[in-house]
């Protein structure tokens, strides 16, 4: 789990990160973790809330720091937020005062780019997330599942190699949500050579519909680490397959819940 190579996208090397608690005590967010995510990769990190997925997010986006330990991405170091990471959270991805052209354009234009290429750049991912002719359109225009496609195609269009998406789709309805991991998968699946995906979930079932590999997460530690090899595209049915349902049944026991249904 913790052999890194030149594949490596992101290497987490005996990361803790503890948090003191307001009015006394410690938390242990993260307990000498390590794990090494291949380039390319599609890892859905899960598990019961509190065990610490987004601490992790939020350690390799360089938001927070390990309070020991230490994690690489591509090789280097990480010490603070970079245009090599792409992050989407479950609110607030997209700048409100600015139109969606502008919040696709946005990071481009921060590295440089020149006008025109980045807003064929930003064309392209509009279209590909399905926003066509909504360039000049205000966020505050747009439903919460169009404004996920807005993020969506920003992080995509700033080109970072790894992409970070905690919870993105969680508060959407389930046909939304379905249709957004149609969007995501499509651009994940465009470059030869995929960018690396961590995607924090509380949905079983949509870990297992986007993930090439599923680490459940408990108190601090990882529990599991479960190769999802459904074949692609998956669709609902693809939940069904014996395969998914046994990946499903240890999920379910890890953050104790039993297959049957009661609260272990
Ligand atoms: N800034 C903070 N200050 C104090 N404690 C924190 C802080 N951030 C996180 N924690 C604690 O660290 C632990 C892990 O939190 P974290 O948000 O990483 O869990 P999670 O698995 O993402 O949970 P959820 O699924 O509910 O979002 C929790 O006990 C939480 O209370």
């Amino acid at each position: 789990m913790n052999e890194t190579n030149d594949r490596t996208a992101i290497a987490v090397h005996n990361v803790t990160r503890r948090f003191q608690r307001t009015g006394g005590g410690e938390v242990i967010a993260a307990d000498n973790m390590s794990l090494t995510i291949p380039r390319g990769e599609f890892v859905c990190l899960v598990g019961p809330s509190g065990c610490g997925k987004t601490t992790m997010l939020q350690m390799i986006a360089g938001l927070l720091a390990p309070s020991e330990g230490e994690i690489e991405v591509d090789g280097r170091k990480v010490t603070g937020p970079g245009p090599d990471r792409g992050v989407v959270f479950q609110k607030d991805s997209v700048f409100p005062w600015m139109t969606v052209i502008q919040n696709i354009e946005y990071g481009l234009k921060c590295r440089g780019v020149p006008a025109a290429e980045r807003r064929a750049l930003a064309r392209r991912y509009l279209a590909h997330v399905g926003l066509e002719g909504l360039e000049e359109s205000w966020p505050r225009e747009l439903s919460g599942g169009m404004l996920k496609r807005v993020a969506i195609a920003t992080v995509f269009a700033n080109g970072s190699r790894v992409l970070l998406l905690d919870e993105p789709f969680g508060a959407l309805d389930y046909v939304t949500k379905h249709q957004l991991y149609d969007v995501l998968l499509s651009l994940w699946s465009e470059d030869e050579q995929h960018r690396t995906v961590v995607f924090v979930t509380h949905d079983i079932d949509e870990a297992l519909l986007l993930a090439d590999r599923v680490l459940v997460f408990k108190a601090g530690h990882i529990a599991a680490d479960l190769s999802i090899d459904s074949p692609r595209p998956r669709n609902t049915e693809s939940l069904l397959q014996p395969a998914v349902v046994a990946h499903k049944r240890t999920m379910l026991e890890h953050i104790g819940l039993r297959p049957s249904g009661g609260t272990a």
